[in-house]
Parts: C-alpha cells; structure tokens; sequence
C-alpha cells in the first residue's frame, strides 16, 4: 500500500493543514516518510459529527452484520500482508515475531468480539412480565437491554502500535458494542495507523455502514487529543499511555457540560512478592525468569515487573546473583520513541543518584542513541516507605527490589502501594498461610494476581481483567483487554408498558434472537 499522509475522515482522505507528525524509525533515529499533517478543531468536528450522524444506523446493526463488520476488519489487516509488519517494525523498533504475534492478537480479538457480539449476552436482556393482579397496585411491563453509549474516542498507545492502536482492544470493543469510533492516531507509528485505518475504512465500506463509523486522526494532543474528548458528540474515551496524558483527560471529560467516562489505563509498577519458602528453593530459577519478563519488548509494558519484594537474607542474594548474571547476558535494546528512551533514562538516573537506592544489575551496555540498557536496583522497605518517588514507574528494562527485614513486612509493604494492573505471588505449598493473608490485601489493590507467573503477556480471553485501582487505570471497575472491555461502552435502558411493535428485537416476546434473557429474575433462553 502506497501511504498517503493523509487522515481518514468518514469515507474521504485528505491531508491535515495542522503541524505534522513524522514517524521516526525507531532503531537508527531517522524521520521516515510521508509526513502527516495534523488535524484541525475542525477535522475533530467533523470527524466527531460524522460519527453521531452514523450511531443510530450502526448501533441498530444486526448482530450478524456487526460481527461480519468487525471480521472483516481482521481479514482486510491480514491481507496487507508482509509490508504491514515491516511498517510497524521500523517505527516502532520491536521485531518481528513480536509484531507478527501482536497482529495475531489484534485480529484474534477482533474475531473474539464478533463471536461475542454474535451470541449477544452483552444486550443482557430482562424482562420482568406485568402483574395485572398485584396488590395493592398492578406491576406494569418492564424490559430492560443495553446499548451503545455513543461514538467513543480512542487514543492509540506507543507500545503496542496494532493490539493497543487504530484497531486495538479499545477499537474493537467499542464497534463491538455499536460506538462509532474516532481514532487518534499515536505520533510514533502514523504509517501503521494508516494502513489500519484504511483496512477498517473499506470494511465500512464492504459492510454498507455509515461512513462515520471510523474516522482517524493525526496531530496533536493539545488540538486532536483535547478536541476529541471535549466535543459533544464523544461520549466516552479509552486510552493507554502516561499518567499525565490521561490524568489530563479525565480532567476535561469531567469538565465539559455533560461529563463522559474516560476509560484510561496509565502506570503500574506491578509487584512481584518473593515467598520464603519459593525463594529456598528455586531462587536460581526465578531470578532468570523474573530477568525474561522484565527485559521482554525492552521492559515496554504496563504489565513490567518494576517492583519486587523479598525478605532480606541469603535466599534474596542467591536470586539477584541469578537475576544480576541473567541480565548480563541481554543486550541493550531499541526504544520505541527518543521520548520514551529520555524518559526512561532520566527515571533510572533519578534511582541511580538516590542514596538509598542501589544499582545492583545492569544489561549490556547500548550502542547508540536509540537504546535502553536494562537495569536492577534495590533498597530497604523503610526507604521505600519513606520516599514515594521511588513507586514512579519507569518505564523500560527496570525494576526495584525491596529489601524487607521480614516477611511480615511485605504485607505492609502491599498495603501502602498505589492501585496496579497486577500483582504476582511466587510461592510454594508451604507459603499457602502467607499467601492467604496477603491475598485480601492484593485484592483490593489490583485488577490481576498472578500464583507462579510473571505479569508479561496478557490473555485476550472472556476471564481477563486488565484493569486496576486508580493510577494504574481512571475506572477499576472494568477491564481494557478481554471481552468483559465491551462493558465499558455500553448503558441500559428499560422500556415501560411498551407495544409489541416498538420493542427491540431483543426484547420481544418469543425470543427471535434466540438470547440468553432474565425473565422475572430467571436466565433462560424464551
Ligand atoms: N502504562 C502504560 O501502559 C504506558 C505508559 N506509557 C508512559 O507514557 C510515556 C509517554 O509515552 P506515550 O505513549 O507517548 O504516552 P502519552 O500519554 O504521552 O501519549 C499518549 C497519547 O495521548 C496524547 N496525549 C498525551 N497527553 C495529552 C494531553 N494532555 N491532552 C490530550 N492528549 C494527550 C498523545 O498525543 C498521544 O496520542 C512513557 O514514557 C511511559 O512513561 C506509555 C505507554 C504505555
Ligand atoms: O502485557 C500485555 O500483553 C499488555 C500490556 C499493556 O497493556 C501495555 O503495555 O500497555
């Protein structure tokens, strides 16, 4: 495919008139070809209109027609072939088993939705039949299903250019649950957004939707970023990113006239907590494999093991002896933006100049300007508790170990932490008292814990949660991978006393649809 630079809005494409975005290749710093102007307020308005024009048509899709939308989008990605990986392989310097495993992921989870939305438990129909002869007043008709919140605003991530970007979890679980979308494209990878969007633009176009069921946009946070969240026909947002970036959404979804949720998963330094009787017997082994979770994708996931907790003694050295030899052994990798890479350079100064920090392991060193070199530092739980810069996630190869006088401490420990994605227990039978106790305590915590894992690698799956107490997300109470993500984008609303002809589908008598329905409390499929 030839790239344009140009955004797509509804069924056109055209160049954006705002300052524009250069992909930079990732592994030698080079701007790469075409620019690609920003959007305008005005292409975020009429992005956004186009998009509130197509709801009513589109959220009222057949669930066959949707799910055959959202599979088409998966078959046009898989058809532009090799030239879509080495695109997203250039602009984000991640190789390509990982690129072409991402893009499995990206349609896997597009298929996933449409098989979700296929069997459309999601409508959560109810029915609660009238009681003519209650006493002492009548009960009237009540039926209840869920629909589409309305076109939603989706901001793709750095670090995952296919699974997290243009037709991303968030992408897929709001057409999922009948949203149109509007798209921001991330500056990092605008030739892979547009590849994408265009994928997504002729499947709208196979599927005779309204064309603004998708538009993409380029540009600035400030103009494309800002615009899109305060427009008035948005009526929700999902990003992955910083915490400032997101923290700065929901500041002005909170503020316009009709406040929308903001669906953002931002840091998490996800603990890992070392159990004695794990670290006895295999602190070897768990130091090499904490080592491979934590360098994986040069450390460039929110599920990165950036903390972990131990008690202080012989077994916690045999397992930095482990990690610190592992480490050795990985060589610096390539960073996904010259921001990310300064950012993480400055977070692991900002430790190593820390006097109650130190550096115990370091990777091999980078050549050039483009790499990350991973690192492990390590301080004692007092020192941690009482300085809270240290619980910033960095983000890149690097993590904290907390050195703690007793086991009994790391309780306390994993009380004081922010909310996170996950957390992970490494254990044996023996620490099963242990693990018991922690385990409430986690709980409220985070959205994931993990017996004998590491946090890398999360499963698109209808039992996933990713998601997690604020900072590590804006809303705990739901998940951005996963099928359970179609929640988010979805409300209820109950028809009253309402004719047969007026209903839904979904809610008539006789079940056409053929749903799992709550009739009077009961789940059944009449
Ligand atoms: N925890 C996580 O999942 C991730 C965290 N990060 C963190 O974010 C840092 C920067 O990476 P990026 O991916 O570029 O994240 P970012 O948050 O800076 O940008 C993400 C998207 O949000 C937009 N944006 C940012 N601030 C905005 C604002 N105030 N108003 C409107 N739009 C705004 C950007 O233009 C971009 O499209 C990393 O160094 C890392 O610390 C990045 C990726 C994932
Ligand atoms: O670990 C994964 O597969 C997902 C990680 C993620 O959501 C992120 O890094 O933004």
């Amino acid at each position: 495919m030839q790239l344009t630079g140009e955004m797509l809005i509804g069924a056109s494409a055209m160049r954006g008139t705002d300052k524009p975005v250069q992909a930079i290749e990732a592994q030698t710093g080079k701007p790469m070809e075409p620019s690609y102007g920003g959007g305008s307020a005005a292409d975020v308005d009429r992005a956004c209109e186009l998009a509130w024009a197509a709801f009513d048509t589109y959220r009222e899709t057949s669930l066959e027609d949707r799910a055959r939308f959202l599979e088409a989008i998966a078959s046009n990605i898989m058809d532009l072939g090799d030239a879509l990986i080495e695109r997203t392989m250039a602009e984000s310097g991640l190789p390509r088993g990982r690129i072409e495993g991402e893009r499995g992921r990206t349609t896997g989870q597009l298929r996933l939705f449409a098989e979700v939305v296929r069997e459309g438990s999601w409508l959560e129909a109810r029915i609660d039949p009238p009681l003519a002869d209650r006493k002492p007043l009548p009960r009237v008709d009540l039926r209840q299903r869920h629909i589409a919140v309305g076109p939603v605003a989706v901001f793709g991530a750095s670090n995952f250019p296919l699974a997290f970007s243009v037709a991303g979890g968030d992408t897929a679980s709001a057409l999922a649950a009948g949203c149109p979308v509007v798209v921001k494209a991330h500056s990092a990878h605008p030739g892979t957004s547009e590849m994408v969007g265009r994928a997504i633009q002729a499947a709208v176009q196979q599927c005779g939707l309204p064309e603004g069921t998708f538009s993409l946009l380029y540009g600035s946070g400030a103009v494309v970023g800002q615009g899109l969240v305060a427009n008035p026909h948005i009526k929700a947002v999902g990003f992955t990113g910083s915490r400032s970036g997101g923290t700065a959404l929901m500041k002005t979804a909170a503020a316009r006239p009709e406040p929308i949720p903001v669906y953002a998963e931002m840091s998490s330094i996800n603990p890992v907590f070392l159990l004695p009787h794990a670290l006895a017997k295999r602190a070897e082994a768990l130091g090499k494999g904490f080592v491979g979770s934590l360098t994986l994708g040069a450390g460039q996931f929110c599920t990165n093991p950036g903390l972990v907790m131990a008690a202080e003694g012989p077994d916690l050295t045999r397992f930095l002896g482990a990690a610190t030899e592992a480490l050795g052994g990985v060589p610096a990798q390539t960073m996904l933006t010259p921001g990310i890479l300064k950012a993480y350079q400055e977070g692991i100064g900002k430790l190593a100049a820390n006097k109650r920090v130190e550096k115990v392991a370091e990777g091999q060193i980078a050549s050039g300007d483009t790499q990350g070199q991973a690192a492990i530092f390590a301080t004692k739980a007092e020192d941690f508790i009482a300085d809270p810069s240290m619980e910033e996630e960095v983000f890149g190869a690097a993590s904290l170990v907390i050195r703690c006088q007793e086991v009994e401490k790391m309780k306390e420990m994993a009380e004081k932490l922010e909310g996170q994605l996950t957390a992970t227990v490494l254990m044996e039978p023996e620490d099963m008292g242990f693990a018991r106790a922690l385990l409430p305590i986690l709980e409220r915590r985070v959205g994931r814990i993990l017996i004998n894992g590491f946090p890398t690698g999360v499963e698109v799956s209808h039992a996933m949660v990713h998601g997690g107490p604020y900072p590590s997300t804006s809303d705990g109470r739901t998940t951005s991978v996963g099928t359970l993500a179609i929640r988010r984008f979805l409300r209820p609303v109950c028809y009253q006393d309402f004719p047969a002809e007026l209903l839904p589908e979904a809610l008539r008598d006789g079940n056409p649809l053929g749903l799992w329905r709550r009739i009077d409390g009961a789940l059944g499929k009449n």
